[in-house]
């Protein structure tokens, strides 16, 4: 049995990977959360029998107290469980060593059990973007093998997967797909008073808000630019982002000698969640495959740069310094947040970070540092609210 800490369990990657875990073959060994839910976490401790578990906000008694209910109304005795609390409590999950640690966790709050997990010598399945967007360097050094890291997200998994087709000198680009969002097609002008709600519906995918939002501004295939950069080691000039509205190429590698090679499959992350957790072995049991007795159409565009500038924006700040990512990530969950209360106008996301990666005052790789990093998203969440209170 290959023993899983997941965190973020209760969010949509981590309830995915549950159903994936049903399947068999692994124990869970901690589920981590943030303490939203207690409910669906103590379901979920019941379900898996899970003897460890952490939240980030809340108390021990929240958590037993709701596997208590569960365990009642299923008639069941109510499970000892031991209770972490607090902000670091996921990284100490993480941490305490598993086979895999799957992190899907939202946002850069993610980075410190991405760290504790390579450091104690476990299997990163990495769903959680903005720990190696914001670590970069410091991520990649914290590996203790190459391959320690590997791809949920479904374009970086697609990548992994054709990059088995040749040696990392033959690879002349990587062909990074984006679904558009829900605005694809849309000028400028068009997406002034668009809500919430519009942004959160996605054409192809079912998933957390914000990397819903992420999507709908582009910012989502920014930040996989640079993930796919620091997790491949290919330059930003050579992943190319296209448009393929059905989300079913999920990303493509062109090699020196001009063939490219695509991973194909229905929008289903249950397909990179089982192969993050079994790699490099694949999964035995299939995961909704293309049906090939139907006809269907895929179709490629160019990407809207102007309308839609997350990916311009990442290609600035991988560019600019090592602390450029972290500054893009951070003003983005603030301005994400702001305009999922609606104290914010969609097209002023990315307006704002523009504006907040122009000022910071980049630090050289050479220099970086844990603390440099905090200290760089401390700034731009700062200024990023700034700027957001002034609209
Ligand atoms: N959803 C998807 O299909 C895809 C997601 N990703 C990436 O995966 C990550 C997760 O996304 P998604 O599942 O959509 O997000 P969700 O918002 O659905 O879930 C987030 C999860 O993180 C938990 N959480 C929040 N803060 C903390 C914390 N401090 N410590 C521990 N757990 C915490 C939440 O708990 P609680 O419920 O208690 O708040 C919840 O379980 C993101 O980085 C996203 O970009 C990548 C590709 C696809
Ligand atoms: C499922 C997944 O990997 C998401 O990150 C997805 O990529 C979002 O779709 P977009 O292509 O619209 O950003
Ligand atoms: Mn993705």
């Amino acid at each position: 049995m290959t023993t899983l800490t997941l965190l973020g369990s209760t969010g949509s990657i981590g309830t995915q990977a549950l159903e994936v875990v049903s399947r068999g073959g692994y124990e869970v060994a901690a589920l981590a959360a943030g303490g939203g839910n207690v409910r669906l976490l103590a379901e979920q401790v019941l379900d898996h029998d899970v003897p460890l578990v952490a939240v980030s906000r809340g108390s021990a008694a929240d958590v037993r107290d709701a596997v208590a209910a569960v365990a009642a109304e299923r008639g069941v005795p109510a499970p000892g469980i031991e209770v972490l609390v607090g902000e670091g409590a996921a990284a100490e999950l993480a941490g305490a060593g598993s086979d895999v640690v799957l992190n899907g966790v939202t946002g850069s709050v993610g980075l410190a059990p991405t760290l504790a997990a390579l450091r104690a010598g476990s299997s990163l399945a990495l769903a959680n973007k903005e720990s190696l967007v914001v670590g970069g360097a410091l991520v990649r050094a914290a590996r203790q093998r190459p391959d320690q890291i590997v791809p949920v997200d479904s374009e970086h998994s697609a990548m992994a997967q054709a990059l088995r087709s040749g040696t990392h000198g033959e690879v002349a680009r990587l062909v990074l797909t984006a679904s558009g969002g829900p605005f694809r097609g849309k000028r400028r002008e068009e997406l002034t008073g668009v809500t919430a709600a519009q942004a959160l519906a996605h054409p192809t995918w079912a998933m957390g808000p914000v990397v819903t939002v992420n999507s709908a501004t582009l910012v989502n295939k920014g930040l996989e630019l640079i993930e796919a950069h620091l997790l491949f080691d290919v330059a930003v000039e050579d992943i190319t982002v296209v448009v393929h509205p059905q989300s079913i190429v999920h990303s493509m590698v062109e090699f020196v000698d001009g063939s490219t090679i695509a991973q194909a499959s229905p929008p289903d992350m249950r397909l990179p969640i089982a192969l993050a957790l079994s790699w490099p072995a694949r999964p035995q049991r299939a995961v909704a495959p293309c049906r090939w007795d139907q006809a269907t159409s895929w179709t490629f565009e160019p990407l809207d740069e102007d309308t839609f500038r997350g990916v311009r924006l990442a290609r600035q700040a991988a560019a600019a310094s090592a602390t450029h990512p972290a500054v893009l990530n951070a003003a983005n969950e603030e301005c994400v947040a702001a305009f999922l209360d609606g104290r914010l106008a969609f097209l002023a996301i990315t307006d704002i970070l523009e504006q907040v990666l122009a000022e910071h005052d980049g630090v050289a790789a050479e220099s970086l540092d844990l603390a440099t990093v905090h200290d760089a998203e401390a700034w731009a969440r700062r200024r990023a609210r700034e700027l957001a209170g002034a609209r």
